[in-house]
């Protein structure tokens, strides 16, 4: 029996949606084959593959453990619960959601307090008056740690949080945090400020490899398709395809539009007729317009791209390179 390639995705939470959606766009449909409160799934087509619906913390320690193959989880996640975590995992890409600041805040009524050096003097002053340590509540211990040792200050302890951080100051169990934030509103909401150099981490979700998980010759073969659907998505989402064809149309034309709007001829200069392809950045496709009918062109067509399929893979050359170490 061959021992399946196991991919780990969000089963609820912040995460959960847009990852789905995220494998969807590149082409690779997850389904639950017994219901909704299934936790294992599959990916039509890929029948070694398994799907492991996990909560976005269980991901980053299946990943740590080599228990699951690739997973989706936040960077936040995984640096506060893997040390070491750049030998033990690869964030192979950041997929661009999930988006989060893990931050040092405190109440907004210190208002000499902005930086990280104002708090090393006011954790000082405080052990020294007060004969104990001002306490950071948070659930990101090991980043707290790092970040402060690393900015010299040592006066605090740590109150570990599991839930409702932001309101310790409030009720009295803790001076200050350190905890996840996307739009402030929590922290406004209960009275707290972000230090102007308090930013511990940003995060967003990954796309990530565990270095210990059996990888097999077959499990590589796997990891390389998934990976070339979703490099193919990627490279397509990059781009629009713009065709064209006039008779000034040569190499001396395609460079300076390569130059001036950054397009990339994916099928090499014009035919002799002056037919051409390019793959063109979406911001620059008006200038390109423009620019292609200065010099000749009647018309000029601008279409979306699904999936643009290369020989290179970045993504499994990442994979390889890392496995390799
Ligand atoms: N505003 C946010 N607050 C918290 N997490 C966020 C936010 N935006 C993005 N995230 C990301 O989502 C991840 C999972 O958070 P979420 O609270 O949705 O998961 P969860 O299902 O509660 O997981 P767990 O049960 O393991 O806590 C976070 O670790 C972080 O990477
Ligand atoms: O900056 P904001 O946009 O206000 O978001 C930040 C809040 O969202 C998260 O909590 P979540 O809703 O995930 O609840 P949880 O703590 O139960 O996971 C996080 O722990 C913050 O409390
Ligand atoms: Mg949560």
């Amino acid at each position: 029996m061959t021992v399946p390639f196991v991919l780990a995705v969000p089963s609820k939470g912040r995460l959960q949606e847009n990852t789905e959606a995220f494998f969807t766009r590149a082409g690779l449909s997850l389904a639950k084959p017994r219901g909704a409160r299934d936790y294992r799934g599959t990916i039509a087509g890929l029948d070694n593959v398994e799907i492991a619906y996990l909560s976005a913390s269980e991901i980053a320690s299946q990943l740590a453990r080599g228990m699951v193959h690739l997973g989706v989880t936040g960077e936040d996640l995984l640096r506060e619960s893997i040390p070491d975590a750049d030998n033990r995992v690869l964030l192979i890409d950041s997929l661009g959601f999930g988006s989060a600041n893990v931050v040092v805040a405190v109440p907004q009524a210190w208002i000499d307090v902005r930086t990280m050096a104002d708090l090393d003097d006011v954790t000082t002053g405080f052990r020294a008056q007060h004969n104990r340590r001002m306490r950071v509540a948070t659930k990101y211990i090991n980043l707290t740690r790092n970040f402060f040792a690393a900015h010299g200050v040592v006066d605090y302890r740590i109150v570990e949080s599991a839930g409702a951080t932001e309101g310790a100051p409030a009720v009295g169990t803790a001076e200050m945090i350190v905890d996840i934030t996307t739009t402030g509103a929590t922290l406004a909401a209960n009275g707290l400020k972000v230090l102007d150099d308090g930013v511990i981490l940003r995060s967003q979700a990954n796309l990530v490899a565990s270095r210990d998980a059996d990888w097999s010759d077959e499990a590589r073969e796997t990891a390389r398709v998934i990976l070339d659907h979703i490099a193919a998505r990627a490279r397509a989402s990059k781009y629009r395809e713009v065709r064209t064809r006039f008779a000034g149309c040569n190499e001396a034309l395609l460079n300076e539009a390569h130059n001036r709007f950054g397009v990339v001829a994916p099928f090499g200069g014009p035919t002799s007729s002056g037919m051409l392809t390019l793959h063109c950045p979406p911001l620059q496709l008006y200038a390109l317009g423009s620019f292609l009918r200065e010099h000749g062109a009647d018309t000029v067509s601008i279409a979306s791209l699904d999936y643009v399929l290369d020989r290179e893979n970045p993504l499994f050359a990442r994979l390889e390179a890392f496995l390799r170490q």
